[in-house]
C-alpha cells in the first residue's frame, strides 16, 4: 500500500519541527529516513501514526489517515518506537501478542492462531529462548528485537520502524534489516525506517529521505542522496562515499 505524505508540519512546545514534509513511500518499497539528531525523523513517524498532531495530508492506499478509526490504523500501520514503554513485569510473549490486538474482538481473547503467529515471530527474531522472560530483564538489543516483533505479529501492510537497529550486534542488525526486507518482497510490505547508519540505509532501502532542521533537504535513490558533499552539508562530517555491491554507497569516517 501506498503510503503518501503532502506538506506535514508540525509544531512542538510552540516549535516548527517538521515543515512542508511530503513524500511518496509506494508498495513494497523501502523508505529510510536520514538526519541528523533532532533533524524530526522520529516526529514524522509519530506524526503519520497520530501520536502527534500535524497540518497535511497522511494517505495508505488513498485512505485518510487522521479520519481512521484507531483499530483500523493498527490493521493497516505497524509501529517499532525507539523508547517504548515498557510494561513491568510483561514476558516477551505477552508483549509481542499485544501486536494481535487489532484482531481481537472488544471483550475476546487472542485466538490459538494468534498464539501461533506470535510463536513464529519471536522464533524468527531469535527470541524463543526470552519468550517466558519479563521484557524488563532483557538486554537492550534483546529488547530491541521483541519490540519489532510486536509490530511484525500485527502483520501489516505498512511497517514504521525507528532506528530499529541501533542497539543491535552486526549480526542481529543484518538478520533484522534480511527479515524486513524478505517480508517486504513476499508479503509487498510498505517499509519507512529512521536509521543512523547511513551504509546500511544504503544497502537496503529504494529511496533516501534526509530531513534536516524539519524540511527534506534531499530525496532519491542512495547513490543520489549520499554524497561526500551533502554528508558534509548536513551531518557536519568528513567521509569518503564509495560504490559497494550493486552501486550502493559505502560511507567511511574520515579523520580530520
Ligand atoms: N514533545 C516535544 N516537545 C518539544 N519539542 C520536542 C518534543 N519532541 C521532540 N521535540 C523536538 O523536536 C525535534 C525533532 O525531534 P525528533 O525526535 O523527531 O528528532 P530525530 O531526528 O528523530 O532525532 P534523533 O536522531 O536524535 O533521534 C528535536 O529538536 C526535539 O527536541
Amino acid at each position: 500500500m501506498t503510503v503518501r505524505i503532502r506538506k506535514l508540519d508540525v509544531a512542538l512546545g510552540g516549535r516548527p519541527v517538521l515543515r512542508g514534509v511530503s513524500l511518496d513511500a509506494p508498495a513494497g518499497s523501502w523508505t529510510a529516513v536520514i538526519g541528523p539528531n533532532g533533524a524530526g525523523k522520529s516526529t514524522l513517524l509519530r506524526a503519520v501514526l497520530g501520536l502527534v498532531p500535524s497540518e497535511g495530508a497522511i494517505t495508505v492506499a488513498g485512505e485518510d489517515l487522521q479520519a481512521l478509526k484507531p483499530r483500523r490504523r493498527s490493521q493497516l500501520i505497524a509501529y517499532a518506537p525507539q523508547s517504548p514503554n515498557v510494561p513491568v513485569g510483561m514476558t516477551v510473549f505477552d508483549y509481542t501478542l499485544l501486536g494481535r490486538s487489532p484482531y481481537i474482538p472488544h471483550l475476546g481473547r487472542e485466538s490459538a492462531a494468534d498464539r501461533v503467529i506470535t510463536a513464529k515471530v519471536i522464533d524468527r527474531l531469535d527470541l524463543t529462548e526470552f519468550a517466558a522472560r519479563p521484557l524488563v530483564e532483557l538486554s537492550g538489543g534483546e529488547r530491541q528485537r521483541a519490540v519489532l516483533a510486536r509490530a511484525l505479529a500485527q502483520q501489516t501492510p505498512v511497517l514504521l520502524l525507528d532506528e530499529p537497529t541501533t542497539a543491535l550486534d552486526i549480526g542481529h542488525q543484518q538478520q533484522v534489516m534480511e527479515l524486513v526486507d524478505q517480508l517486504r518482497i513476499s508479503d509487498e510490505l510498505t517499509v519507512v525506517t529512521t536509521i543512523h547508519d547511513l551504509s546500511l540505509a544504503a544497502q537496503y532501502a529504494d529511496d533516501l529521505v534526509l530531513l534536516s532542521h524539519g524540511r527534506v533537504a534531499a530525496a532519491g535513490p542512495p547513490d543520489e542522496v549520499l554524497t561526500r558533499a551533502t554528508v558534509e552539508e548536513h551531518f557536519d562530517a568528513r567521509v569518503s562515499v564509495a560504490p559497494g555491491p550493486a552501486g550502493r554507497p559505502i560511507l567511511s569516517l574520515e579523520r580530520p
